[in-house]
């Protein structure tokens, strides 16, 4: 149980790249914050700076109102009291699963009997109890990584640190050792902060996530917060999957250079012409600048080709080709070539077809003024 405190942190590496720059971030006592971002974002090097394996080259970093890293302080690992997991459950294979689990405690002293009853405690906690005396090699990947779950709460850590920590496992061991994480974290009232490049992951486990990209945080919100009120083109494209439309922002208007999205359309976040934009460069300015649009994938409706339609801004517009459909838990993932421009589009109700001609009706988009650089296609 604890506050962990991130204020200006930055690291940058001895070959000069910057893995991190002016990280601020509260996580409160007992949250369980996930660090979302692409390859190469910097999630490892944030968890890897506040475990103490990394110094900060700048900011500071406190945990429950205490100075680990800063000007002049600098606490070391084994001191932070953090329990950590990682994605290759570095469990060690000459210990048995109780051997495993207890060591942190027989490392600080703790009598063989106590350690016993926790050791105890803890592998039933981790649904364990009865592995006891088995050695690693007789495990599967997942008891493995209950160990390493084991290993990393038995010292009642202030919190715990899990750097893909479910990545290596298959569906659907990891959906249940997502919800069984969940729970023991609750129960226990752990503050924890879970690397995840898996955005299904993030959105389903945590009280909130930060985004980051090239060492910055993008946006630290609950996932609702993420999917309604994305605060650039990155954060919507990464965490919704929406498709970038660019344009031209004049009074309020949007002119997409896609035929799709062909009229100036809507204004403010009024529905006007089928479409509903939404942000906060529509209401600002008469002058002409260039802005992105982003289409989530829940936000576009298909119609066959043939069908009548009667919203006035798509009559006409250019018909979409699906080029793949997968089957989902909440739809068929559809991805459609719409006059050269990849739509993703999330269908419940009927089965798209390779081949199927469609006409898309976009219900709502996101409108960000950002030079026209940052829209790249898909942020992945
Ligand atoms: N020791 C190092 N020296 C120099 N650069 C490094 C070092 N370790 C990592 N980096 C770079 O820092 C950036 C952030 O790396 P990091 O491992 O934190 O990313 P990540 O978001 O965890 O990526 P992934 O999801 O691929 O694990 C990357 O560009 C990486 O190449």
């Amino acid at each position: 149980m604890a506050t962990l405190e991130l204020n200006g942190l930055g690291h940058v590496y001895e070959n000069g790249h910057v893995g991190l720059s002016g990280i601020e971030l509260n996580i409160r006592d007992g949250e369980f914050l996930a660090l979302l971002g692409p390859s190469g974002s910097g999630k490892t090097t944030l968890l890897r700076t506040i475990a103490g394996f990394l110094r900060p080259t700048s900011g500071s970093l406190a945990i429950d109102g205490k100075t680990m890293a800063g000007e002049g302080t600098w606490v070391p690992p084994e001191k932070r009291g953090l329990g950590m997991v990682f994605q290759d459950h570095a469990i060690w294979p000459h210990l048995n699963v109780a051997g495993n689990v207890g060591y942190p405690l027989k490392l600080a002293g703790v009598p063989k009997t106590q350690l016993n009853g926790r050791v105890a405690e803890v592998l039933e906690q981790v649904g364990l109890a009865e592995y006891a005396r088995r050695k690693p090699s007789a495990l599967s990947g997942g008891q493995r990584q209950r160990v390493a779950l084991a290993r990393a709460i038995i010292a009642s850590p202030k919190a715990l640190l899990l750097d893909e920590a479910l990545s290596a496992l298959d569906e659907p061991l990891r959906a249940r050792l997502r919800l069984e994480l969940r729970a023991l974290t609750r129960e226990e009232g752990l503050t924890a902060v879970h690397v995840t490049h898996d955005r299904a992951e993030a959105l389903g486990l945590a009280d909130r996530v930060a985004v980051l990209r090239d060492g910055m945080i993008q946006q630290v919100g609950t996932p609702a917060e993420l999917l309604e009120t994305p605060v650039n083109s990155f954060v919507a494209s990464f965490v919704s999957d929406a498709t970038l439309f660019p344009g031209t922002l004049v009074d309020g208007n949007f002119h997409a250079d896609h035929p799709g999205l062909r009229l100036p359309m809507g204004s403010g976040s009024q529905r006007n012409h089928g479409t509903r934009l939404i942000g906060q460069p529509l209401a600002s300015g008469s002058r002409s600048r260039r802005a992105v649009a982003a289409v989530a994938p829940t936000s576009v409706r298909l119609k066959p080709a043939g069908s009548p339609i009667h919203v006035d801004n798509l009559a006409g517009g250019p018909l979409a080709r699906v080029t793949s459909a997968l089957y989902g838990r909440h739809g068929y993932e559809t991805s459609l070539d719409w006059a050269g421009a990849t739509l993703r589009v999330l269908v419940t109700g009927w089965t798209p077809k390779e081949g199927d001609m469609v006409r898309p009706l976009v219900d709502q988009a996101h409108v960000f003024c950002e030079e026209a650089g940052a829209v790249q296609g898909r942020a992945a």
